[in-house]
């Protein structure tokens, strides 16, 4: 078979095993997606827009290796760059693919369509290197192969997306054909030295220690299902307490008897908090601290006793063991330590019953926890939540997942809108799940268009639409006119998508009774998403955003340095 260098890059992926690339044409993509969709078991999947279609590849890539988007040049590429930055700041390799200009045009002096309107279109690449790990131009055939193994192998090495453009006059010119994948997913391995040295350290630490914690953070979402799995076998080992902090909501198994909520500050289930201020020895693994994280920089809880174990170094009290990767040191360090329940013991002596949510008046107008007293009722082991940003955070920390549940948050980032595209890729990747997203009626506004292509794609997806008059977030955190936004009729919305031929569901829901309808309808409706809009009160949010609002306010509103 004669290659060429677009189906080189498709071959690629597909050996990769990813059965799908999400896209945008234009024209300077349109050759490359011809060559590509050449290569078999290679899918082209369609967006509305360049921000969805790079928020679909990252949501695929939070269910595969990576995931891949393909735009047009400067008009497109600039869009999808948001969603890049976002994969970037959540350690998601996405591949941005970007069409480019043709290659005689290069030094020409031309002034081509799309552009900025001068002639030297290096500002793309430029920019591209500032969001990802890797950025390559691909302008001659015969350097196609080097360039486009060495981004890809970075991404998936880095955990971070990458960027290749494409001149449109080169995805069909001929190309050598593509060697063995283990090329690009051999992975590095750990420094033998520093991994036994950390191990080491990290049970003398514990040996000494009285009651350590483990906390885990948003970090190990991305070093993929095989990490968080030897995590759970390190705690078991362990027999301490485990918490999860906000952003790794989901990913340690809830069911366990170790698990013991969420540390979030002022906001952690009960009795967290203290347990982890308490601890003289606690294990962060994968933690990321920022101003969210520590609720306005209140509660980052980090001393020279604690072990801090990251993608690829570890940290044991004031000592540092570099070359440390996760998928090494995890196992190691389950071989090699003792069991210590006492916090666990500790946790449970102080633990309060916890209290049924009482099933409201069906005819009351809904409130936030009926709502997710309903929601928690349709959440089983084959659900992935997608937690919006917005006060669903918020709720969805308080929902117990049996294992195998799984949930997906955007909280460094915080892109709003990003949760309808992102769960457009990640059902894309994994159609069988029982995919649920909870998302704001402000955030909705951004990305809508994309639930038009799960009704294309007939994806039972549910999106829970909280229409609370507003941007509540940011109402907590400091109001004005600017969180008031126009009103749609989002269960109207459904058959403007539909037109001829949809199957998509638009519900409204104003009482308990209403929604315990639609939810019903919402699981039995399998060939189309299902939106329903649900009728919430503009003050009635969860009261841990009050909490949490009022911190994040004063970090805000720190007052300057002094020069
Ligand atoms: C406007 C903004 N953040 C600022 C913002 C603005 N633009 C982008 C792209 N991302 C952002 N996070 C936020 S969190 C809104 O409260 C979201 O409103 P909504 O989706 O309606 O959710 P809540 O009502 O629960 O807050
Ligand atoms: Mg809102």
């Amino acid at each position: 078979m004669e290659y060429t260098v677009g189906q080189y890059l498709a071959t690629r992926l597909a050996q990769l095993g990813l059965n799908h690339v999400f896209a945008v044409a234009g024209d300077y993509n349109l050759t490359l997606l011809d060559e590509m969709a050449k290569a078999k078991d290679l899918e082209q999947v369609y967006c509305c827009n360049e921000l969805n279609c790079g928020f679909a590849g990252e949501g695929y890539a939070r269910a595969r290796i990576m995931g891949a988007s393909v735009v047009t040049f400067s008009v497109g590429a600039f869009s999808a760059f948001n969603a890049v930055g976002g994969a970037f700041a959540e350690n998601l390799p996405l591949l941005l693919i970007s069409g480019a200009p043709n290659n005689n045009d290069y030094g020409s002096g031309h002034i081509l369509h799309h552009t900025m309107g001068y002639s030297d279109y290096r500002y793309q690449m430029e920019m591209a290197k500032k969001i990802t790990c890797e950025a390559v131009s691909v302008a001659h055939a015969d350097e196609a192969p080097c360039l486009i193994d060495h981004a890809i192998r970075s991404a998936i090495r880095n955990r971070k997306p990458a960027y290749i453009e494409i001149s449109c006059n080169v995805a069909n010119q001929p190309c050598t054909e593509p060697g063995p994948i283990s090329s690009i997913t051999n992975s590095l391995i750990s420094d033998d030295e520093s991994l036994k040295a950390a191990a080491k350290a990290c049970v003398e630490a514990l040996e000494k220690a009285k009651n350590p914690v483990v906390i885990i953070g948003g970090k190990i979402r991305s070093a993929g299902c095989a990490v968080s799995k030897q995590v759970a076998e390190l705690t078991k080992k362990l027999g301490c307490a485990v918490a999860t902090m906000a952003q790794a909501k989901g990913l340690s198994p809830e069911e366990e008897a170790e698990y013991v909520g969420t540390f979030w500050g002022d906001i952690s289930s009960p009795g967290v908090e203290d347990l982890v201020r308490d601890s003289d020895c606690r294990i962060y693994i994968g933690a990321v601290f920022n101003d969210y994280s520590t609720v306005g920089w209140t509660c980052k809880l980090v001393s020279d006793n604690d072990i801090l174990i990251s993608s690829h170094h570890t940290r044991v009290g004031k000592k540092e063991f570099s070359g440390v990767y996760l998928k090494d040191f995890i196992p190691v360090l389950a071989s090699s330590v003792k069991k210590n329940t006492t916090s666990l013991e500790q946790f449970k002596a102080k633990k309060l019953p916890a209290k049924e949510t009482p099933v409201a008046d069906g005819n009351a107008a809904l409130t936030t926890v009926e709502l997710c007293r309903q929601i928690q009722g349709a959440i089983n082991k084959d659900t992935t939540l997608f937690l919006e940003t917005g006060d669903s955070w918020f709720h969805g920390m308080h929902f117990n997942l049996p294992n195998g549940a799984r949930v997906e948050s955007e909280m460094q980032w915080g892109h709003i809108g990003w949760s309808i595209p992102s769960m457009f890729g990640y059902a894309v990747s994994e159609p069988n799940r029982r995919n649920i997203i909870m998302v704001g009626d402000g955030s909705f506004q951004l990305t809508a268009q994309e639930v038009c292509q799960m009704i294309r794609r007939n994806m039972p997806v549910i999106i829970i639409l909280i229409n609370n008059s507003g941007y509540t977030i940011e109402v907590k955190i400091h109001d004005g006119p600017y969180n008031r936004i126009k009103n749609w009729d989002y269960a109207g919305l459904i058959d403007v998508f539909n037109a001829e031929d949809g199957k998509g569901l638009g519900l409204k829901a104003k009482n308990g009774a209403e929604l315990e309808k639609a939810m019903k309808t919402a699981l039995a409706h399998k060939d189309g998403p299902t939106l329903i809009e649900v009728d919430i009160d503009a003050q009635d949010c969860s009261p841990d955003l009050v909490v949490w609002g009022k911190k994040v306010a004063k970090a805000n509103g720190r007052a300057p340095r002094k020069a």
